[in-house]
Formats: C-alpha cells, structure tokens, sequence
C-alpha cells in the first residue's frame, strides 16, 4: 500500500500509543512467570510476535480490550513444536533465543528478509560461552537459528555497540539460571535507556539486577513475580516523536499529545532536542502532557547513541530547520529493519534537501531550499515511512510514500491519527 500525503496543517489532541519495548518486555516477563495480566500493551505485528513465542514455550496469551491475560511457562520453556516466527521484530529475536537457551532441547527461530539480516552473532557467541547450544543455520551470524540449553548460567563477554538487546536478553534469562549471569562489556553500551527499560520492568516482576563496572549482574534462581499481579505499559515516546515532529513542523494552532508519563525510555529525548532547535513546546509530566506549536527551528548536534531510534525523525526535522543539524553516533543505526542513515539519507536527498552521510555521522543543511513532493520508498520500515510521512505534511505538493502497511509494526493506527488531526493524506493499494 502507498500513501499520498500532501502539503498541510494539523491539530488537536492525540493520545500517546503504548511502549513497543515495555510490552515486549512485559509479555515476556509474564511468560517467564505463572502468568500475569499487561494492561494497555501494544498490540502491533511486533509485540503479536513475542506473544507467539511464548505460546511456542507453553504459555498462552489472550487478548482483552485493553489487556493481555498471559498464562506463563514458568521458567521453563518446552520445546516448541514447529519454528518460531520472530516477522520483522529484533527485540522478540533476541529475547526468546536467550529464552530457548534455558530449555533442554533445541528451538529454531527465523524472521523476515529484513530480521534474518540483522545481526545475531554476539549473543550467540555469548551463549555459547554459557555452553549452550547457539548456531546459525548460514554460519553468518544471522538468523535462522538453532539454540538449545540448558545453560547453567556463568560469565559472559560482549560488545555493547551492536544491540542493547543482547544484554536484555540475557538478563531476562539469567534471572532464571541457576547460577545467575555476569555480563562484561568488551564496548561502550549503546541505546543503553533501553536496558534501563528492563531493568525497570524487572523490578517490577520482583527480579533484581545489579549494574557493575562495565556490566550487569543478575542472580540466579529468582521467580518472576508482578506486585499483584499485574503489569500497566506506560505510552511510546519513539511513537510520540512523529507527533511532536508534525506538532512542531505543521501545528500553527498547536498539537497535544497525551498519556506522556516519564518512564526510562532514551527516546523522551525528543522533548529536549525539539526544545534546543527552539521549539514552542511544554511537558507537563504529571499531566502527562505534551503542547507544541509550528516554530521557526534551528538546526542542532544531536548524538543518538542512546537514542537511535529518533534517527529519522530529527532527520526530517534537520531537514526544514534553518541551518545544520548534525546527527552523531549513528553506525548502530545502520542494524535496524534497514540502514536507516542510508535511508533517510537517500529519501530526504531526493525531496530536495542538501545532506551528507558518513558512517558514524548524518549533516543536513536544512533550511536552503524547501522539500519537494516526490515519491519515497519506506523501506518496509515502519520508522522511516512515518519520518517520511511527517515531511510530506511540510514538503511542496505531494509525497508518495510506498509500503505503508509496515506501520503496523510499533504504531498500527499512525495514519487514521494523522488523518484525525487534519493531515491530508490518501492511501491506496497501490
Ligand atoms: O530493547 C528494545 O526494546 C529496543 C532497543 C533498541 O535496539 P538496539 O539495542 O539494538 O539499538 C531500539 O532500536 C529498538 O527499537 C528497541
Ligand atoms: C529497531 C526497532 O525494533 P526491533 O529492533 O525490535 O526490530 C525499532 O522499533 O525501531
């Protein structure tokens, strides 16, 4: 399906959809224990594919209105009977192949195009070291994968700059190890708020981490255990930054977002960036409030080491501010559904705008001309078509923006909010 997004304003309130990363988390987590009921979770293409493989294990999950009743395995998977299907989501792929490291036989696991080649090799290697089983299919260090256990737990040694993911993996089965998990860094940690994620839903399950010098700890034996059972996913910030692009971009009259609490997510650094680059924008935190209006921006240097996945978004934004914004610590966004420097790049560059890329860097000139409508490939990457999507509301005439149904991965409703608050888009099946 294509989109056509054409030049206009937007406006109004928009409520805030829930964290992917927080419902991942809790749909495992509650896998991991009896069971537990998550309360406002995603449910997108990627979250339905960590509730597939905890069903794989011998948990099951039913879907209420406004919450997931998961009947948990209990620490211990079983053996699933057929593959399982990660689709396009790395963070179930890391997740449950340090889950189908706890059980004593062995677990095949593959994804799309896209997830089958992203990189898997270190937290494969790292389960290796806890002598588990851990191969990939090609022997390139990309999915599909075989793993089987049962690993005893022990200490394991990782670079921290490929993904985060690798560390969440292997706390969130540590914890259930008999031994515990010692994780050393051999890097600097990258997208490290998201391993502050699971450390915050941990405790929330009653597992306890503990951050050492260059690492985490978890000890072994604990039991998943939700205070009263239950789980509550607080809003998206990643969702939240195509709102406040579009607020700060296309909202003369403004924009509110609501259901934006504070919670460990790297991406509320969005708030901050907007506010450098000069935009009229209030977070009332308790209200969990955010108002922004179309303000003149100026470009800024932004490292997204922790934060890679406003990427694209601050590109689009780079893009119309007056000057140039500089985008530092990327190449750990080049792993993702696609390279996305390369992507924004390419797309932005062919809206008109005058940009840059190096491997570790993106500089747009924003400002020089304005964009102009053209058509846009989204990659089959829900991030890139809905930065892309927020610059067609700025760019001249229209932008086609090809392969939409990939929003349903972290945001499935983006375009019927879009549509809401007054944007003019039109989507065909093209
Ligand atoms: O753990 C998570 O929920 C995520 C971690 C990040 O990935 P990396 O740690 O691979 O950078 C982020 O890009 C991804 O969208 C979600
Ligand atoms: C990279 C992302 O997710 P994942 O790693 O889970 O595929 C994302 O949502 O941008």
């Amino acid at each position: 399906m294509d989109t056509d997004v054409s030049q206009s304003t937007v406006g109004g309130t928009v409520q805030a959809p829930p964290s992917k990363s927080y419902t991942h988390r809790a749909i495992l987590a509650a896998g991991y224990a009896e069971g537990a009921t998550v309360r406002d979770p995603l449910v997108s293409a990627d979250t339905k594919a960590t509730m597939r493989a905890v069903e794989a294990y011998g948990g099951s999950v039913e879907r209420h209105d406004d919450h997931l009743e998961v009947d948990g395995f209990d620490g211990l998977p079983d053996v699933p009977d057929d593959v399982i299907d990660c689709a396009n989501s790395g963070t179930t792929m890391r997740l449950v192949t340090a889950t189908a490291a706890l059980g004593d036989g062995l677990t095949v696991l593959t994804g799309d195009d896209s997830l089958r080649s992203r990189p898997q090799g270190p937290l494969l290697d790292a389960i290796d070291q806890l002598d588990g089983r851990a191969e990939s299919t090609r022997a390139n260090g990309q999915a599909p994968l075989v793993v089987g256990g049962p690993v005893a737990g022990g200490y394991v040694s990782i670079p921290g700059d490929v993904s985060s993911q690798y560390i969440t993996a292997l706390l969130m089965a540590g914890a259930i190890t008999d031994e515990g998990v010692e994780i050393g860094l051999e890097t600097e940690l990258k997208s490290a708020p998201y391993v502050d994620i699971t450390i915050e839903v941990l405790e929330a399950f009653g597992v306890e981490t503990e951050s050492i010098a260059d690492g985490f700890t978890v000890a072994g034996g604990q039991s998943y255990d939700p205070a009263g059972g239950e789980y509550t996913v607080p809003g998206d910030f990643s969702s939240i930054s195509y709102l406040l692009a579009m607020g700060a971009l296309a909202a003369p009259d403004g924009l509110t977002v609501t259901g934006a609490y504070p919670s460990a997510q790297g991406d509320s650094a969005i708030v901050d960036v907007l506010q450098r680059m000069g935009a009229d924008l209030t977070w009332d935190r308790e209200a969990g409030e955010i108002h922004v209006s179309k303000s003149d921006l100026t470009g800024v240097e932004v490292s997204v080491a922790d934060t890679p996945d406003l990427l694209p978004t601050i590109a689009v934004i780079g893009a119309v501010a007056d000057g140039t914004t500089t985008i530092v610590d990327c190449e750990h966004v080049r792993y993702k559904e696609t390279d996305r420097v390369a992507a924004m790049a390419e797309a932005l560059s062919a809206m008109g705008a005058s940009i840059e890329e190096e491997h570790d860097t993106l500089t747009i000139h924003g400002g020089d001309s304005d964009l102009d409508g053209t058509t846009v490939d989204g990659r089959a990457d829900h991030r890139i078509i809905m930065s892309l999507s927020v610059a067609g509301l700025v760019a001249d005439g229209t932008t086609t923006v090809e392969g939409i149904e990939h929003v349903d991965v972290s945001f499935p409703h983006f375009f019927d909010e879009l549509d809401a608050l007054g944007g003019d888009v039109t989507t065909s099946r093209a």
